[in-house]
């Protein structure tokens, strides 16, 4: 596994955007063989999304022969629900890029039947020949996309109860009202996530560093899901100086070390005049 240690979570945003659209870009996707391409939610992919939307309007990548399956969505909200991640990805990405529609994959939180839905969606990835690149988060308790502490590392895609401790981290997009966030939510496994051909999670924040220890220091655990990554050939965890505090100094040190000619993609192209930064 990589570990890229980044100043802040602005560099962080602009490295995994400049990432992003560099693979695209190598892979010269077409209508009929485009890239495929896995997206979260949450705070800490929004500052990818809008580097990758400045991106695109400098006419550094397109995303018209990208095809999209996200991460997760809640069940029991409509997806016109401000907070469903329906309404997420369209509002803070899709609507600023040229993605087609019909190239955009969400689960359906308000499927009649729960099961026929995950199994469709299984086998439109695999339809595609899987995801080219998945780009995740983690939760607080480690948690990637919504396979909560305990999920089988072997699961595929399926609803599952949210935890006390996501429902109220999420309560911050419902008013601070945990009785407002949904209790259920359809998300793809870990094992859907290791069939990926690449992984790359961002973590940023001091609220994360445990997690960062549990999925670079610790051992493969159910009870820390971003554990897995370990298994996989291709992943990568890229974090902030932040999320490095539960780090030992040597973990720290060795993965500065191997990674510092590797501070940006090869043709890193300089956004941060565009994004403000
Ligand atoms: N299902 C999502 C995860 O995919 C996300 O990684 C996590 C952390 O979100 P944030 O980036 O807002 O901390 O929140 C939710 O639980």
């Amino acid at each position: 596994m990589r570990l890229i240690i980044q100043e802040d979570a602005s560099n962080v945003a602009i490295w995994s955007a400049n990432y992003i659209a560099k693979r695209i870009n190598d892979a010269k996707p077409t209508e009929k063989r485009p890239f495929v391409l896995g997206l979260p939610t949450g705070g800490t992919p929004l500052g990818t999304y809008k580097a990758l939307i400045s991106l695109h309007k400098e006419g550094k990548v397109s995303f018209k022969n990208v095809v999209t399956f996200n991460m997760d969505e809640y069940v029991g909200i409509p997806k016109e629900h401000p907070e469903s991640y329906y309404s997420f990805m369209w509002n803070n990405f899709f609507s600023h890029v040229d993605v087609q529609e019909e190239n955009v994959n969400i689960l359906n939180g308000n499927a009649p039947d729960m099961k026929k839905e995950c199994l469709r969606y299984e086998k439109k990835i695999l339809s595609y020949g899987g995801i080219d690149l998945f780009m995740g988060g983690v939760g607080v308790d480690g948690h990637i996309a919504f396979n909560e502490p305990g999920s089988s590392l072997a699961s595929r895609t399926r609803d599952k109860e949210l935890n006390q401790d996501t429902i109220v981290a999420n309560s911050r997009f419902f008013d601070n009202d945990i009785n407002q966030v949904p209790k259920k939510a359809l998300t793809v496994g870990v094992g859907t996530l290791l069939d990926s051909k690449e992984i790359m999670i961002l973590i940023t924040g001091h609220n994360k560093s445990r997690a960062l220890r549990h999925a670079v220091e610790e051992g493969v655990n159910h009870m820390w899901t971003i554990s897995a990554l370990q298994l996989h050939s291709q992943s990568m965890i890229l974090c902030d100086e932040s999320a490095t505090y539960e780090l030992t100094v040597g973990t720290y040190k060795h993965f500065k070390d191997i990674e510092k000619d590797n501070i940006a993609p090869e043709s890193v192209w300089d956004t941060n005049e565009n994004l403000g930064w």
